[in-house]
């Protein structure tokens, strides 16, 4: 049963703690008259200012100003929305912050999802005296989709011509009627979700081969420290070389079964060589690596839409943020093995929508 309350007084925080990061939006309203400001609370102008102050907090913080959501209006206040994400690994000093800036004195609970909701909660409760009023992850994430795309009239998107560079373009699309639709969210790990309405999903299935095996597999083959590094090396490389091909098989195309002779046969099948693994730049590899995670979910992806019948796979989740390389990837992939029938789709705030969802089940007291 929906759980209509009013929402408490500000600040209005949603917060989702994943494996890898954690994402929090902030409501800022901006509808504050002199007096109000006058009279709000210390705590709450401190927390105003150093949010919206900044684009970094600490050394791993961001705010992801591109993704701001400004008009916002929730029970009768006027704001604008803030995206900030950090390393979960940097928990600690999150809440480290929170007792230093006084945080439980303006507000008793966080509305948080996320696996972090549940394995950080008694650390909230000890160390800085706040409840987490925990939601679930993949509740929050269908609620934030519906609410940001309601919101947001070019939050979605289609890759045209995937696979021409000069031809390739960005294509809105209409998501006003988009049931049944599959979600696909690459997080550290992957869930795929069969959405019928507003309010009925049920996950289909999962993949542990997610944006967490990419970056760890990353860091294990080249060295590298971070995501953006392993993206930009597999901007450079050519997985051609790593992977056995059809046409190193055949000598050519499969044509009985249609199999092109520049399909990846066996992804990294050419490192069993010694002197093939001498000639692979670690560009190459971060390029394999890559594309074998990214067409792995390509391919999970669409056998669930046809065992669901369904026509729209829209891909979210982090793994996707910076990372044209896989969106197109899985663009091209959804239609050619679809034979032009999916379509897969995009969304311009990638990882942010469980914790919105959450900002939403706190101003809409759990109504919306
Ligand atoms: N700055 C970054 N640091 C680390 N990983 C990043 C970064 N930017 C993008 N990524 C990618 O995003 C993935 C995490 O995505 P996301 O935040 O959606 O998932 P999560 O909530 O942490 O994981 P899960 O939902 O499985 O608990 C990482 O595994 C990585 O592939
Ligand atoms: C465990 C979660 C849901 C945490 O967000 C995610 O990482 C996931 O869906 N992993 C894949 C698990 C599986 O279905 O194999």
């Amino acid at each position: 049963m929906a759980r209509i309350e009013q929402p408490p007084p500000c600040p209005w925080f949603g917060m989702d703690i994943g494996g890898t990061l954690t994402k929090l939006v902030y409501f800022e309203p901006t509808d504050l008259t002199d007096d109000e400001e006058g009279e709000e609370h210390e705590t709450i102008r401190t927390i105003r200012k150093y949010l919206t102050g900044n684009k970094a907090y600490g050394k791993s913080g961001i705010r992801d100003t591109h993704l701001e959501m400004k008009n916002q209006s929730f029970d009768g206040r006027t704001g604008t929305i803030h995206f900030i994400r950090f390393p979960t690994a940097g928990m600690g000093a999150f809440i480290e912050l929170a007792k230093a800036k006084n945080f439980p004195s303006v507000a008793e609970t966080i509305c948080a999802t996320g696996g972090g909701a549940h394995k950080f909660e008694q650390d909230f409760k000890m160390e800085v005296n706040l409840s987490l009023n925990k939601l679930d992850e993949l509740d929050t994430l269908i609620k934030g989709i519906h609410y940001i795309d309601r919101n947001n009239p070019d939050e979605c998107y289609y890759w045209k011509h995937p696979t021409e560079p000069e031809r390739c373009e960005k294509v809105p699309f209409d998501f006003r009627d988009p049931y049944p639709y599959l979600v696909v969210n690459i997080g550290s790990g992957v869930s795929m979700l069969a959405v019928s309405s507003p309010t009925e999903y049920r996950r289909v299935t999962g993949t542990s081969l997610g944006g967490g095996t990419f970056l760890g597999l990353c860091c294990l083959l080249t060295g590298c420290e971070t995501f953006e590094d392993a993206i930009q090396l597999a901007a450079q490389g050519d997985h051609h070389s790593v992977d056995k091909l059809v046409k190193d098989i055949y000598g050519g195309d499969y044509e009985k079964f249609h199999l092109p002779g520049d399909l990846v046969a066996s992804s990294f099948g050419n490192m069993i060589y010694p002197d093939k693994r001498d000639t692979v730049s670690k560009c190459d590899l971060a390029k394999a690596t890559l594309v074998t995670i990214t067409n792995n979910i390509g391919s999970i992806a669409r056998m669930s839409a046809v065992n669901e019948g369904i026509e729209r796979v829209v891909f979210v989740g982090n793994f996707l943020r910076v990372n044209t390389i896989s969106m197109k990837l899985l663009a091209y992939a959804m239609e050619y093995w679809s034979k032009g029938a999916m379509k897969a789709l995009f969304l311009e705030h990638e990882g942010y929508f469980g914790a919105v969802g959450c900002l939403i089940d706190l101003v809409s007291g759990g109504g919306y």
